[in-house]
């Protein structure tokens, strides 16, 4: 077994309140002979006091950059601007692979310092398939705000809550009438789409479940049919969309889009209604005024997409219980395990890919 250091870093970004690993689990790094660091942080939603109680050392915060150049600084969201060059091997999610705003400059500065990313996103078991996401509190939050949005208790701005503040709105809406609308969940079966359903159920809004085989001959009236839908769907080759704009002159029950998979500019946006993503500021924006023709309503988007922020206890400890038995992979006599080679294979990529002209 390898010595692992693990360093986890203070987010940059003020809002972001998770954590990738919570107090609870660092003892399992602990047990298994991890050497475990945590930075201050004045807006985590867990004390650091949590975190030394459960046996962990405590630093000042953004402190990383002096980290013993072997530990793992481990963190969610992007790095702060400074130091241009970084030596330490980070896992994040960079969004960097993949030409985003900002990539070049991020893997320019790995370049420059021979670091590596160890990219959460691309953490994929043999099957390809990605083994920790945030997926389940994104389809739980997404669909709640669709829910409150439609009763008229919605709020902006949006802050982070704890989640039994969330469930009493769900349940005072569901009384108040919620529990009259129709819910259509698309990508019903993955991940975001069990939490949408599950909001859905503590609201008492009826939802239709369609994945891959109910959308393979897309009933468009059917879809129409519902006030509400919330998309969760993951897909890579183009297909029939779900919502495009000749559907909205059409007579339709549909007035609000919960868009959880926010691929608002990629080429397999299911709703190409709509190109841009809500914030937390203006969650919902207004895409079709309605039909009088019809007597259709008008057609809001919410298409937040840091949504488990919202929610960032329950986003942390969910996502800590498939990281966790993860990071013990890097410390495996043969090297770190599967999903960690497949992280490294994507970097790798991405840097050839960068050289090239
Ligand atoms: N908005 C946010 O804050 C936020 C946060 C986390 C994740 N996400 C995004 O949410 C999306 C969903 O993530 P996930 O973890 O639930 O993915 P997942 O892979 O677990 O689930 C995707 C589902 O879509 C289904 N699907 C694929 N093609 C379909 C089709 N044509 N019709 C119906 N169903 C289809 C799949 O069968 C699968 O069940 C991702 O794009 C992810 O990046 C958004």
């Amino acid at each position: 077994m390898q010595p692992v250091h693990v360093w986890i870093r203070s987010e940059s970004r003020g809002t972001e309140r998770r954590a990738p690993v919570v107090p609870g689990d660092v003892p399992v790094l602990l047990d298994a002979g991890f050497e475990v660091t945590v930075e201050e942080s004045p807006q985590r939603i867990f004390a650091i006091e949590e975190y030394a109680a459960a046996g962990a050392s405590v630093v000042a915060e953004g402190t990383w950059p002096d980290a013993p150049r072997d530990a793992y600084v481990l963190g969610i969201k992007e790095l702060s601007d400074e130091p241009a060059s970084l030596f330490h091997r980070h896992i994040y999610f960079a969004h960097a692979f993949k030409g985003q705003e900002d990539a070049r400059r991020t893997l320019e500065r790995f370049r420059c310092g021979g670091g590596r990313l160890l990219d959460i996103e691309y953490l994929i078991d043999h099957g390809g398939r990605r083994v920790v996401a945030f997926g389940y509190w994104a389809g739980y939050v997404g669909a709640a705000l669709g829910v409150l949005h439609l009763a008229g208790r919605l709020a902006a701005p949006l802050a982070p809550m704890a989640k039994h503040e969330l469930d009493a709105e769900l349940e005072g809406a569901g009384k108040a009438g919620a529990d009259q609308l129709l819910a259509l969940v698309t990508g019903a079966l993955g991940r975001s789409g069990r939490g949408a359903r599950q909001a859905l159920m503590n609201a008492g809004v009826p939802t239709t479940r369609w994945d891959r085989q109910e959308t393979r001959d897309l009933h468009k009236q059917a879809l129409l049919g519902h006030d509400l839908l919330v998309n969760c769907v993951v897909t890579h080759t183009p297909t029939t969309p779900f919502v495009e704009q000749a559907d909205l002159d059409q007579e339709r029950r549909l007035r609000v889009l919960a868009d959880v998979t926010c691929d608002v500019t990629g080429p397999t946006n299911m709703l190409p209604v709509n190109t841009e993503i809500t914030t937390w500021l203006e969650p919902v924006r207004r895409l079709h005024g309605g039909t009088s023709e019809h007597a259709t309503a008008p057609l809001e988007v919410i298409a937040i997409d840091n949504l488990p922020s919202l929610l960032p206890r329950e986003a942390s400890e969910g996502f800590s219980a498939d990281l966790t038995p993860l990071l013990l992979g890097l410390a495996g006599d043969d090297g770190p395990s599967g999903p960690w080679r497949a992280a490294g294979r994507a970097f790798d990529h991405a840097m050839d890919e960068l050289e090239s002209p």
